[in-house]
């Protein structure tokens, strides 16, 4: 029985004390767990910003519109992780018309750079299994997100036909990454050609994007992630309109051959050396 004036602690209580001085400690002592527990909160407190978006832009139904309240809501978490970035190139987004933005894919932070810079009425080409990750799937369809299935090479053809005449008869403008997957490497992958194909079938410009290497401040290999800087450029547009499908493949090379040029000046890595992927 407790007497007057004393006060027992239950082995639950004991558990809670002893987590909530060990989490702190191992967090300053490990790098690794300072990684995990930082990337838990990166997908958590986008999935509960979810929560906040969804009823918000269930109003105005599935619209393009709704990207604007995800980048709203988005836009704080560069100031939690101490990232800073540096935009250049703003004036090359002042075009009126719709056209394609490609860029490089390192990992799912590309987000905090994407948001940075994203134009109105425009959206992202994402993986359909994005579509299933929880409130994060449902905020991304509501804001008018394209899902691709990766693992059927025509139905992704298909959808991104039918996004070139959306782009034009809506007025709305794509966001690809060509590389088609995240690429942790410090360098560039090779470029899938859709996003090529899009801006060739709709005659509109493409405007290239290159965010810097965030091997400073961030590497899953090494399960590293501290505070840092990325710099954001946005590239003149390349014309497209004349191109037909043939000239798609030297189109994408030469894109491609910029941005990567743009990254390794960027990124501080002496050119030619790590173009692992020269096509
Ligand atoms: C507040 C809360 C918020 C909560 C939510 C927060 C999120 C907010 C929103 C942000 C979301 C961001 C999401 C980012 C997600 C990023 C991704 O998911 S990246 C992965 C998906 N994207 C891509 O894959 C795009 C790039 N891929 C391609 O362009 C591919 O080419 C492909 C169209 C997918 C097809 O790929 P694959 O099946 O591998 O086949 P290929 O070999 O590439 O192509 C075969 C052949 O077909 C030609 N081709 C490609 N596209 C077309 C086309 N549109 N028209 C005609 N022909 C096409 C291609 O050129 C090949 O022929 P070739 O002769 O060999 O050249
Ligand atoms: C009830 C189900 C709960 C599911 C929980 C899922 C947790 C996900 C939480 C938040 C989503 C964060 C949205 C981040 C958007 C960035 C997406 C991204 O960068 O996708 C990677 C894709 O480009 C390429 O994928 P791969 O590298 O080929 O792989």
């Amino acid at each position: 029985m407790q007497q007057a004036g004393t006060m027992e602690i239950s082995v639950g209580q004991w558990i809670l004390i002893l987590v909530l001085i060990l989490v702190p400690l191992l967090y300053e002592w490990s790098a690794t767990f300072k990684y995990l527990c930082k990337m838990a909160f990166y997908n958590g407190w986008i999935l509960l910003l979810a929560v906040l978006a969804i009823p918000i832009c269930a109003v105005r139904g599935r619209n393009v519109e709704n990207m604007r309240i995800l980048r709203f809501l988005l836009l704080h978490i560069k100031y939690l992780y101490g990232i800073k970035i540096e935009v250049r190139g703003w004036e090359n987004f002042s075009l009126k018309e719709p056209y394609v933005v490609v860029s490089n894919h390192q990992s799912e932070l590309d987000l905090l750079g994407m948001m940075e810079i994203l134009p109105n009425r425009c959206v992202p080409i994402a993986k359909r299994e994005l579509m299933y990750a929880g409130t994060a799937g449902l905020a991304c369809w509501l804001a008018g997100v394209i899902f691709i299935n990766r693992k059927k090479t025509d139905d992704a053809i298909s959808v991104m036909s039918e996004a070139a005449q959306t782009m034009l008869r809506e007025d709305v403008r794509v966001w690809v990454f060509p590389e088609g997957t995240r690429n942790h490497d410090g360098s560039m992958l090779p470029f899938k050609r859709g996003a090529f194909h899009l801006a060739v079938q709709a005659q509109v410009p493409i405007i290239p994007i290159v965010m810097s290497s965030y091997k400073d401040f961030y590497n899953k290999k090494e399960r590293r992630f501290t505070t840092g800087k990325c710099m954001v450029r946005i590239l003149p547009k390349v014309e497209t309109r004349g191109l037909g499908p043939d000239e798609v493949p030297e189109l994408a090379d030469s894109v491609r051959k910029m941005m990567l040029a743009t990254f390794l000046e960027l990124s501080g890595e002496p050119s030619q050396s790590r173009d692992t992927c020269s096509q």
